[in-house]
This record gives C-alpha cells, structure tokens and sequence, in this order.
C-alpha cells in the first residue's frame, strides 16, 4: 500500500520516504522510553537516588529527542497530506479525461464522485493519523519486547509467544473490516445513485402518478445502507475491534501472571515485578491504538483498490502527432461493435461525403445513436475502421479529431454560468463580433432580449433555469462558434411548442449549411431532404441512397415511410408520397419541404437531381 502512495506521490515521495523514517525513528524512542522506565522506577523503589536522576537525566534527553523529533514528523505528515491530495486529484483528473466519453454513465460518474471526494480524503488522512499509530502499534511493542530480554527474559518470552497470536487478530480485524468496508461503499453509491435518479426522474413519477414507486426503490436503497451501516458498526467497530482488544487483554493477563510466578518463585523481587509490569502495559497501549489503525488502514487500501480499477481503465489510445485531414468526411469501414460482449453493430459500412447531410434512419434500437458515438470516439470499433477527414479516428490526437466535430445531442447539457459563459466554452477567445454572430444565427438573441440580464443571465445547474428548446439553441450556438467541419445531430423526438421549434429550425440551419451533417433524423422532413439516407434495422444498413432510390425500390425504407406518413395522415403513392385527398397536388414530402423549415438552406443533392 505505501509502495502505490510513493508511486503515486511522484517527486513528492522522498517527503513521504522521510515520513516514514522519522516516525520509525519516533516509535523506537517511544519504546525505549517506555524500556528505560524499568532502571527508573527500580531506582526510585529501592530508594537508589543517585542511580535515579542519572535515569531520569537519560529519559528526559530521549523524551525532548521524541518531542522534537514527534513535532517534525506531524508537519511533515501534514505537508504529505496535501501532496498526496493533488496528486491524486491529478492522477484521476489526468486519467479520466482520457477516458473514452462511453465510460461515463450515472454509475461510475457516482461512484468516481465519491472516490475523489470522500475517497480521496481518506486516503490522505493516512500520512497524518494512521501511519503514526501503525507503526507505534509494531514498533514501538517490538522495542518494549527487546529491552524487557535484556532485564527479564522469561517475561520477553511470553510476550513474544502472543506476538503472533496478536497478529491473527489483527489480520481477523482487518479482514472483517475490510468484508464491511466493500459493503458499506457499495450500499453508499447505490443510494447516491437513487438519489439523483430520484430527483432527476421527479418530473416523469409525478406526471404518471408513481412517485410511491419512486420512493420505493430510493427507501429499499436508504433500508440496504442502514443494514449495511449497522453491521459496518456492530463487526466493523465492536466485534473486530472486541476480538482484538481481548486477545492482546489475554496476552497482557499472561505476562502479569508469569511475572507473579516469577515473584512467587522469588526468581525476581517485587521491585523488578512492578517495575516489568508496568513495562509490559506500555507493550499493551499501542497495540491497542493499532487496532483502531487498522480498520482504517483496511478502508484507505480499498479506496486506493478503487482508485486502481479506475486508473487502470484503459484510456484512448491517442498518438501525439497530428495528421494531415482532407476534406471533412466520415467513413465507416466493415465496422462491428458491441457494448459488453453484446455486438449492436455488425458490419457497418458507408461514407458520408463532405458537405452534404447522411440522415441515419431505422427503428429504436437500431444502432443509431452508437454510430454517432463511435464518430465521436466514445468508444473504439472493436473492428473495422472509422474515418473522419479521410484519417481513422485513432490516427489522431483526441484534441485534432473533436477539432472537426460538433455534437448537438438531445439531453443538452449547460453548465453553471451565464449564457455568454455557456456558448463561449467552445472557444474562450472568439471575439465579441463572431460570439454576437453565433448568437444571432443560432436565434440566442431572442432569448437574451426576454432576460433581465440578457447574456449574463445564470442558466442554473445544467440550463435548469432555460427551457428544452432555448438550451437547445445555446448549445447550438455553441457550436456555431465551434465552427467545426462535421456536425453530429440527434434530432429531438420531444415536441417543442411552435415558436419554439421554428426558432430551433432556424438555429439548426445555419449550424448545418455547408457543413457535413450526420443526423439520427426522427422527423420525415429532415429524413426526405437528407443527401443520403441510412436505413439501419438490428445493428445492419439495409437500404442506402436517396428518398426518392428508396422509395421506388419499395423495401423496408418505403415500407418505414409508408407507415410514419400514415401516421402523419401522408399516404405513399406509386412513386412519391401524395396528400390523401388531393393525388394531383405536389408530392407531400415535397410539401413539407417548402412548407415546412429543413436543415440545409443550400438544395440537397435529391433535390438537385429532380431539379
Ligand atoms: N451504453 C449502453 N450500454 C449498453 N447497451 C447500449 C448502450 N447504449 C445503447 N445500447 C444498446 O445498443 C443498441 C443500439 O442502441 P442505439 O442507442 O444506438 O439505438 P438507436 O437506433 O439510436 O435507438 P433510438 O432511436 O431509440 O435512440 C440497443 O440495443 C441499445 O439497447
């Protein structure tokens, strides 16, 4: 454990080697201190006055020794403390944001969260509280031990004999300590997890009536961390501890009883006996500190086996050089990929040309949404190839390939801030006439007009304070100032009210002109007027090509339509779509294209060719 603290300290560990030293060095003293109080107390009893402040002069130099040496090593357990505390905050810090973005579901963002807070102080409690009494409760016995050979070796013998026996119960300690510790963790990060879940899904529970059902499964989690938390008390604390503390009482009984036989015996005096005795109690204090050290030592080793399982996750592998892009494509290759052991995607095949919109179509499920991610590297394929500028996504620096991409995904997520702070993360130095711009073409202009403070509105935690579609258009705003070549959309299936949706559209198309376009596409307008459409089904592209190839060649895409466009009250004529009561009025989809907004203000490549 304290090789993985010096490897994590990195150029801080000498400060933590020091530690070490010193309070070995600070518990020997201890214990010849406590050893020297034999010769003392022997000279006080037999009235020795000479012989006694010689002992009293030799003791009073080694305490003064210890104090110093003590307050030295409590300062340096402190300024270890800290270190350990940033670097490991660094380490996770470093590490995660070089996990892929896939990683990061609500579990593991809980479980991290508490790891680099209440996990991370734990382990830095160490240098300062534990390590002192872990080794006073060694050291310092095995010194008192030592001394006592030199003065009654009968009595060293038995207390050497409970040596080992002390050491089983403390292993026994540790061990259950160590069982009640992993249960107490993972009771704490499943209530956590309820609890924001809870909160998060309050709106949904109460619009369908179940926030008893709700509160069911956050009270079984709070019932399962009581029962945990009671057995961490009752064996963690009491029976551990209890056993510990009886078996070095037992050690200490059979120390006083062979020093009474001893007397008894007359093979020492009374005089030895009591001084021994007392001895033998200072063998006894600190390994019953160390009880208590260890239980807590048990719970920092778990929370460093933590901080390895995450640190040990395996980061985007990422060269550090960076390509030479063309023109700002996507491609997959045969691309096949599964989420644990589970394939979604089998064999993916299909490139989106720079400049035009690829709409990715096909029933939940499908695989949709994992195309953009694997786009996005928030995974890896597991096989096959993903290219984007004409570059395999891990031919690039993480930093180079997100360069290219812009994501607006439907769960959009603001930070705490301002509006003006929200859309400038994208790029810290735009000027004030581009972050205007963006804010004009992405319609934030006409949110800010509604606001008090305009821009400098707080958006609250995660855009609380925003509704779905003006977040939408800060995120797109976003975006727009991101500038990057490749736009990642998942359209939102959720119904905006109608300015609001009109205002979206408005965003979107600047966002989306003339740049490539990727789009899990919900709404049939934006699916017609796609360049490309996708037709995905089980994880498989189908159908490929435009609309129009699509729907002459009646397969599993028209059939998609057909179905979506009755819905719609749309039916499909022989060729193209017709409004139901009027076959000899244009097409319906072509309707909605010029009624209706769409993403590219330029034509599509479909419509070009009808044009
Ligand atoms: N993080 C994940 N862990 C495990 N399985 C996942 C994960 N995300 C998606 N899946 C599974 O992968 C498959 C494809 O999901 P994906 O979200 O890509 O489909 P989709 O076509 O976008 O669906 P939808 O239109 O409903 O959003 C589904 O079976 C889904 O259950």
């Amino acid at each position: 454990m304290i090789r993985r603290m010096l490897r994590v300290m990195g150029e801080d560990a000498p400060a933590l080697r020091l530690l070490i030293a010193l309070t070995v060095v600070c518990a020997v003293l201890q214990g010849v201190a406590f050893g020297l109080l034999v010769p003392l107390i022997q000279a006080l009893l037999e009235g020795e006055f000479s012989r006694l402040w010689l002992w009293v002069g030799i003791e009073t130099v080694i305490l003064i020794g210890f104090g110093v040496l003590n307050y030295r090593t409590k300062l340096l357990g402190l300024t270890s403390s800290v270190a350990l505390t940033s670097h490991l905050w660094q380490r996770l810090g470093d590490h995660i944001s070089k996990l892929p973005l896939g990683w990061f579901n609500a579990e593991k963002v809980g479980s991290v969260s508490r790891l680099a807070s209440a996990g991370v102080f734990n382990v830095t409690g160490f240098p300062t509280q534990m390590l002192g009494m872990l080794v006073n409760a060694f050291v310092t016995p095995a010194v008192v031990v030592a001394l006592m050979f030199m003065f009654e070796w009968r009595l060293a013998f038995v207390a050497l004999i409970a040596a080992p026996i002390v050491w089983g119960a403390y292993q026994g300690t540790v061990a259950i300590v160590d069982f009640v510790d992993r249960r107490t963790h993972s009771a704490n990060t499943r209530t956590a997890n309820r609890l924001i879940e809870f909160a998060q899904t309050q709106p949904v529970l109460r619009a369908f009536g179940r926030t008893a059902q709700g509160y069911k499964l956050l009270d079984d989690a709070l019932v399962m961390q009581r029962k945990a938390d009671n057995t961490m008390i009752t064996w963690g604390g009491a029976i551990g501890d209890g056993i510990f503390r009886l078996t070095v009482q037992a050690a200490f009984t059979a120390i006083l009883l062979t020093g009474i036989a001893l007397t008894a015996g007359a093979t020492i005096g009374p005089v030895e006996l009591v001084a021994l005795l007392i001895l033998a109690t200072r063998f006894v204090q600190p390994l019953m500190e160390g009880a208590a050290a260890g239980g807590a030592v048990r719970t920092v080793r778990n929370n460093l086996n933590r901080m390895d399982v995450v640190l040990g996750t395996e980061p985007l592998s990422e060269p550090s050089a960076r390509v030479a892009l063309g023109e700002p494509s996507v491609e997959f290759n045969d691309v096949r990929f599964g989420y644990d052991d589970r394939e979604v995607l089998h064999g993916v095949t299909f490139a989106a040309a720079p400049r035009t919109m690829t709409a990715l179509v096909g029933p939940s499920g499908s695989g949709k949404t994992t195309i953009t991610r694997l786009v996005a590297r928030f995974w890896d394929a597991g096989l096959g190839t993903v290219k984007v500028a004409g570059e395999d996504v891990r031919s690039m620096p993480v930093e180079q390939l997100m360069g290219q991409l812009s994501f607006v995904f439907q769960d959009v997520y603001l930070f705490s801030g301002t509006i003006r702070d929200n859309i400038l993360m994208a790029r810290p130095d735009a000027t004030e006439d581009e972050l205007n711009e963006a804010i004009r073409q992405a319609r934030v202009d006409e949110i800010a007009t509604r606001l008090a403070h305009g821009l400098d509105t707080q958006v609250g935690e995660g855009g609380s304070a925003l509704s779905g579609g003006e977040r939408q258009r800060v995120s797109i705003a976003r975006a727009i100032l991101k500038d990057a070549p490749i736009v990642l959309l998942d359209e939102a299936t959720a119904a905006l009210d109608a300015e609001n949706e009109a205002l979206v559209q408005e965003a979107l198309n600047a966002l989306t002109a003339d740049r490539t376009l990727i789009v899990v596409a919900h709404r049939l307008q934006t699916i017609a007027a796609a360049d490309q459409i996708v037709f995905l089904e089980h994880g498989v592209i189908v159908e490929r090509g435009t609309h129009q190839e699509l729907i002459d060649a009646g397969g599993r895409y028209a059939d998609f339509w057909q179905e979506r466009a009755r819905s719609r009250g749309w039916r499909l004529g022989s060729k193209v779509l017709a409004p139901r009561r009027d076959d000899a009025a244009p097409s319906a989809y072509q309707s909605a294209l010029a009624s209706e907004p769409r993403y590219r203000r330029h034509s599509t490549r479909s419509q070009r060719d009808r044009e």
